[in-house]
């Protein structure tokens, strides 16, 4: 017997990637911005504040050796209690994951606005690490005719102080210089200032002492020599004005989205028309059958249904960076929040809230924005009941069954059902905020920020690591809600022969006819082609009636029925629980439209040919209004409820979404449909 031993591989260090060097700094002060020149890896730079809460890790090249970086979340003090200055504060004392404190921290202060960012600087200083200050956006603070005594700020503070601008790379090597020689300096510690270490031990006042000195020493180190008229500050006198201000931000916002929707309508086409292609080129190495189905119809049909919207999601976010980076969106901001507050929402919840009319999914990962938690809630549990660009299908569908030859009255009910998702959302707030989320709004701590050329390389990336977040998602939860909708639309198989069973008695009798005359060898093959494609549709049809999908509609059709909804709209409805856009194509496959589905206006034609078997016919106004209003409101969107899960952190709130949704649609469709009946046109 012969024992083998293998050889152990070293397994990689555990702290390979814990930071010696940590940003710290308040929100907006640039330090992603630094992170990016210092290690040239790629994060995202904003002009909003707060938004790093992901921590970024990079390696900075020092003394000709890697050294780890970390860019910590924006934060005002280190001892406050939202999470990110909790993360933050346990990162500089070494309590996170039981990992050893960072060695140096680069303390990076927004030259602009002294004051405020020495509050911070002065806590750092007292946590014992080696501190480095780097003095940012010295290209702005010399714009505005400032001088900032560099010598004085290093003496009151007791650590170097480096003047940079992160942005255009001003000074980065003097403050890699001083990186190297503070790192490999090995005295621990130099003594924190007199001044500082009595303010820290005034007991009375903590704040107001750290403050007053903030202050103090903000005075003694900038000097103004001209006071110039600021031109932004007429500018922004205007665009944040109470009644001017929102229709300014409205104009905005009507621009941007035209030029989205403009922009992404040809890439849509692409991305439709590619879909199509590869199902082409399926169908040319599969032949009919359940591979072949489970292939065009179940991936690439449904999650080609998803991606159609990427051009629209990573535009979106294109456009929202470059005005995010000019300064506008934080004016827009406090415009806002005068008039949300009243509806109990927060003014940062505006820019989601535009978001979710593309999708609600990038819309409540952008709420992250929103630093109250409670506020951050209300606003992930409206956010859906906005018009998104999955409904536009439905809504074209039933209103061009509605007004065919009207676009007047066409447009005015697209209109309209695009306010009620508005109204219900701030309906919706008001009733959190008075039942499960009560208290105020949290007030909007904003300063608004110097007015910015935007940068494009900004946009791009910010607008690629979204897109690139869609796009995973469309990978794993839409292809599995795929994959399942299939299934259910697919088994039990209806055979081939067992057609004639299960169809009705006129069907049966058609049935009779197509087979009779496609068995005579004298037909030409144009008439046989039709014959074939009739029949296959007709089996398309009856076999969602058997599959489970069709055996669930009629097994609702005692709940749906009081909204005017028959078994086959049920299989629609149903259907769209997962995403609403397929009730379209499933409307096709159930009245036995097959391949031609797809074409719009063959399906209108088809539904508005539906006759009960008294004649009168099927989508009357009272119902295709209840289907549209079921459609504005409802819940009908599985990766949302995946993104209000990994957001709020729990399926709980993702369930409770679809829970009030799902009544609010309901009730609001029963009422809808039983008033317009009542009214005559039922
Ligand atoms: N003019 C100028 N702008 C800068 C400079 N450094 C950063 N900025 C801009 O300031 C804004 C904020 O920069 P970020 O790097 O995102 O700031 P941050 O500290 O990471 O912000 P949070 O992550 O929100 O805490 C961006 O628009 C940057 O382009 C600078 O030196 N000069
Ligand atoms: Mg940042």
């Amino acid at each position: 017997m012969t024992t083998i031993s293998l050889p152990v591989k070293p397994s990689p260090p555990r702290d390979a990637l814990v930071p010696r060097i940590v940003l710290l700094g308040n929100p907006n002060a640039g330090k992603t911005t630094l992170f990016n020149r210092l290690t040239g890896l790629r994060a995202k730079t904003a002009n909003f504040p707060g938004t790093t809460i992901e921590r970024r890790v990079g390696a900075v090249r020092v003394n000709d050796s890697d050294i780890i970086i970390e860019d910590l979340p924006g934060l005002y003090a280190l001892n406050a209690g939202n999470p990110e200055e909790r993360i933050a504060a346990a990162v500089l004392n070494g309590e996170l994951d039981g990992r050893p404190r960072p060695e140096l921290a680069i303390v990076v202060i927004d030259a602009t606005n002294l004051t405020r960012n020495l509050y911070l600087a002065s806590q750092a200083r007292e946590t014992g690490i080696k501190v480095i200050v780097a003095l940012n956006m010295v290209d702005l603070v010399e714009a505005n005719g400032t001088n900032l005594d560099r010598e004085a700020l290093a003496a009151e503070l007791g650590a170097p102080v480096v003047p940079i601008s992160a942005r255009s790379g001003q000074g980065i090597e003097d403050l890699v210089d001083r990186l190297a020689a503070e790192m490999s300096d090995s005295t621990s510690e130099t003594p924190v200032p007199e001044a500082l270490a009595a303010c820290s031990s005034c007991s009375g006042c903590p704040h107001g002492a750290r403050f007053d000195w903030a202050e103090q020493v903000g005075r003694k180190v900038a000097h103004t020599t001209v006071l110039p008229a600021r031109w932004t500050d007429a500018i922004d006198r205007v665009v944040t004005h109470t009644l001017v201000g929102p229709i300014i931000f409205a104009a905005i916002m009507a621009g941007l989205f035209t030029t989205l929707f403009v922009l992404a309508d040809h890439p849509m086409g692409w991305i439709e028309e590619w879909f199509g292609l590869m199902g082409d080129a399926v169908s040319s190495v599969f032949s009919d059958g359940l591979l072949h189905s489970l292939i065009v119809d179940g991936i690439i049909g449904g999650v080609g249904g998803v991606v159609v919207f990427l051009p629209q999601i990573v535009l979106l976010f294109f456009l929202l960076s470059l005005l995010e980076d000019t300064g506008y969106l934080a004016r827009a901001a406090f415009v806002m929040d005068r008039w949300f507050r009243k509806l109990g929402l927060p003014g940062r919840a505006f820019v989601p809230m535009l978001s979710a009319h593309a999708c609600a999914i990038p819309a409540i990962m952008s709420a992250k924005v929103i630093e109250s938690k409670r506020d951050r809630m209300i606003t992930i549990m409206i956010l859906p009941l906005l018009t998104c660009a999955a409904r536009l299908p439905v809504y074209a569908m039933i209103i061009g069954l509605l007004f065919p030859d009207n676009p007047l009255a066409a447009g005015l009910l697209m209109t309209g059902s695009y306010s009620l998702g508005i109204v219900a959302a701030l309906v919706a707030a008001l009733v959190m905020r008075h039942t499960i989320f009560p208290g105020q709004p949290e007030s909007l701590v904003i300063e608004l920020p110097t007015y910015k050329l935007p940068s494009f390389r900004n946009a791009i990336l910010t607008a690629f690591d979204r897109g690139m977040i869609f796009i995973r998602k469309a990978g794993t939860v839409i292809l599995a809600i795929s994959l399942i909708l299939w299934v259910m639309a697919t088994f039990p198989t209806l055979p081939e022969d067992g057609l004639v069973e299960v169809a009705s008695a006129a069907d049966q009798a058609r049935l009779v006819e197509i087979d009779t005359q496609t068995a005579n060898p004298a037909i030409d093959a144009n008439t046989r082609e039709a014959l074939e494609a009739e029949r296959s549709a007709m089996h398309s049809a009856y076999a969602v009636e058997y599959s489970m999908a069709g055996r669930l509609g009629k097994l609702t059709e005692p709940i749906f029925a009081p909204l005017g909804f028959d078994w086959k709209i049920n299989i629609g409805v149903i259907s769209s629980f997962a995403a609403r856009e397929v009730i379209v194509s499933t409307l096709g496959i159930v009245y036995g439209l097959g391949d031609a589905a797809e074409d719009e206006d063959a399906l209108r034609d088809v539904l508005a040919a539906q006759t009960h078997a008294d004649g009168s016919p099927v989508f009357t106004t009272a119902l295709c209004l209840s289907i549209l209003v079921f459609y504005v409101l409802a819940m009908q969107c599985l990766p949302t409820q995946a993104v209000t899960k990994r957001e709020t952190g729990s399926w709980y709130w993702a369930a409770f979404q679809f829970g009030y949704m799902t009544v609010l649609a309901y009730t609001a469709a029963l009422i809808t449909y039983q008033t317009v009946s009542a009214l005559g046109h039922g």
